[in-house]
């Protein structure tokens, strides 16, 4: 049985028991290491980014967190207890939802039973369980879960297209689907794997939005994976930078901006994209690199 886990004592704010507690991942995919001793710590109510170049890892991390990959060593804490070895539906259950890089929804159905689909990882799941989940307590959840998928259709601004099939819709708006199944699994944390990727600046901005809601509307910690630094940069608490593999650093967004390794791993990579631009101003003027 696995322990609680506590953060080291820290200067300022009492600290609190991480989310969810990454403990030296390594995965390795026939001789090719994706993940190297990768560990970070996701504190409750914050808004936490991993960037990196191209190739870096992060889907990789990402797949082993939600339970697709198990890791050849190192551990996987959710709110105290080790998942590493537990399977995807229960870690959603536990309240771990995810978004998918490349959207994962069933594009011939309607929003609606798009967005039903998300509270499958809560149904009962044994023969007891099923026996007594019956009359009463029943409609009561059936209820409860309408009242659910009201609100994140009313939250996420989908209402007008609740009964389009997803195909109909653009990118933009599907990927607001997508995370409106994510929200109706009620997770604790939110895992968004590239939310604004593909998205014009508009959609993006929505996006945005939507991110900062989730987590101040309805206190959900937020995990994602992007690359749009400015967005990270503008959101995030908390960000960890992956290369081959490795956490090269960690910290608030105007600490990683300004770490010589960061931005000599992305000049190095050639994916620079809007960091250059960000940093610009900073750290390549004052001549860090
Ligand atoms: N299923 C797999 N089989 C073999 N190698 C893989 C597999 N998935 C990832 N890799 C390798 O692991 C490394 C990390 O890949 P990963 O997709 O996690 O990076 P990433 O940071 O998500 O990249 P991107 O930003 O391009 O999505 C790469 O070298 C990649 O080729």
């Amino acid at each position: 049985m696995s322990q609680p886990i506590e953060t080291e004592p820290q200067d300022g704010p009492v600290s609190a028991t991480p989310l969810l507690r990454i403990d030296g991942l390594t995965l390795a995919f026939r001789g090719v290491r994706a993940l190297s001793d990768v560990s970070f710590d996701v504190v409750p109510g914050s808004i936490t980014a991993v960037i990196g170049p191209n190739g870096a890892g992060k889907t990789s991390l990402f797949n082993t967190v939600s339970g697709f990959y198990r890791p050849n060593s190192g551990q996987v804490y959710f709110k105290g207890q080790d998942i590493t070895r537990l399977p995807t539906p229960q870690r959603a259950k536990m309240g771990l939802g995810r978004s998918f890089q490349n959207i994962a929804l069933f594009r011939g159905m309607t929003v609606l039973d798009n967005i039903k689909l998300g509270r499958h990882a809560h149904l009962k799941s044994n023969v007891l369980d099923a026996l007594f989940y019956m009359g009463r307590a029943r409609r009561e959840e059936a209820a409860l879960r309408a009242d659910i998928e009201e609100r994140i259709i009313d939250f996420l601004e989908i209402d007008h297209i609740r009964h389009a099939p997803v195909s109909a819709l653009s990118y933009g708006l599907q990927k607001r689907v997508e995370m409106a199944r994510a929200l109706a699994m009620q997770p604790e944390i939110l895992m968004l794997d590239e939310p604004v990727a593909g998205m014009n600046r508009e959609e993006t901005e929505d996006m945005a939005r939507f991110i900062l809601d989730v987590r101040e509307e309805w206190g959900i910690t937020v995990l994602m994976v992007e690359h749009d630094m400015g967005m990270v940069m503008d959101l995030s608490d908390h960000v960890v930078v992956l290369n081959f593999g490795q956490v090269i650093a960690q910290g608030t967004p105007a600490m990683v901006q300004s770490d010589p390794e960061v931005i000599r791993a992305y000049l190095g990579s050639g994916d620079v994209g809007d960091l250059r631009r960000k940093l610009q101003a900073g750290a390549i003027a004052e001549g860090v690199v």
